[in-house]
């Protein structure tokens, strides 16, 4: 299927700074796509790239139907009710669908005529996505949505975006910090790290093949037979690996799937390390 969107060799420079090398990955559609990474690590820089805010240096990025984009500051004007951001939304939006927009901030009890500065904190991030959706897009891009908010708060604006991609064809690429607030709604995983990607794939397949060993730490050099380790840990006699393939057949070890934060965490200790689909055509 064709991916909704796909960067090739990107590379995005901040005056002479790369803060993007060489990232390439395709996103399908209908996917709900986590993108995590250490602070500075390009993801802002990246979104910009992939809403067209900013221009490659290097590479490609191409994003299939409409974007919209809920940037990380969610630029609401606080001085303005929420029917007037409606408004104001419908004008500089050909395709808007208003009436979408006023039933789920009347489903959400958010009043019209509320000062959009008086709301909390997560009222402003449902307005904010709110507006992005009216837009009517086909890949919703949003830095941060869950920043500043509490975790009720967050709850609930990841179940408002499952709905909306449960009701039609939508692709999202959301960006967070909070690796445990996206185990439940994520099924695609981006890490960047030092502005390259990391790792990008299917989240159940990431963590199929993936292992968590626990052994004898006599035994840690020797594991790389059919696997490869991302990150190695150990406490006294025993070594902990998180190791790419498997499965491992000497019994010493005990083995077991990882959970997406422990995967996320392997990954960013390790910058080194990656997991990226090979490349077409190269078989093995
Ligand atoms: N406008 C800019 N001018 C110069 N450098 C910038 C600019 N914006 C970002 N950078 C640099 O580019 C790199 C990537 O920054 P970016 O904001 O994309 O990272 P991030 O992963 O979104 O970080 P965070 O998690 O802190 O939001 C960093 O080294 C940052 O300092």
């Amino acid at each position: 299927m064709t991916p909704v969107l796909e960067t090739t060799g990107l590379g995005v420079r901040h005056r002479r700074a790369w803060a993007l090398r060489d990232c390439s990955l395709a996103l399908p559609r209908g996917r709900v796509a986590a993108l995590v990474g250490p602070n500075g690590a390009g993801k802002t820089t990246l979104m910009h790239a992939v809403v067209g805010l900013l221009r490659p240096a290097t590479g490609s990025v191409t994003a299939r139907g409409r974007v919209a984009f809920m940037a990380q500051d969610k630029p609401l004007y606080d001085g303005f009710t929420v029917a007037e951001m409606l408004a104001f939304g419908r004008r500089t939006n050909p395709g808007w669908d208003g009436e979408a927009a006023a039933s789920r901030l009347a489903a959400l009890g958010i009043p019209p005529g509320r000062k959009v500065g008086r709301l909390s904190g997560g009222q402003q991030a449902q307005v904010a996505l709110t507006l992005a959706l009216a837009r009517r897009p086909g890949l919703l891009v949003l830095d941060e949505p869950l920043a500043n908010l509490d975790p009720l708060a967050r709850h609930d604006v990841m179940r408002a975006i499952m709905a909306e991609v449960a009701e039609r064809e939508l692709t999202v690429l959301l960006s967070s910090h909070v690796v445990s607030d996206l185990v439940d709604t994520c099924d695609w995983l981006v890490v960047l790290n030092g502005g390259r990607v990391q790792v990008s794939g299917d989240i159940e397949d990431l963590l199929a093949g993936h292992l968590v060993l626990n052994g004898p730490v006599e035994l840690a050099d020797g594991v790389a037979a059919g696997t490869r380790v991302v990150a190695a840990g150990r406490a006294g006699r025993r070594a902990t690996l998180l190791v790419r393939g498997g499965p491992v057949a000497d019994p010493r070890w005990t083995s077991r799937h990882p959970g997406l934060e422990e995967l996320v965490m392997a990954y960013l200790r390790s910058p080194e390390s990656a997991a990226l689909p090979r490349p077409a055509g190269v078989g093995g």
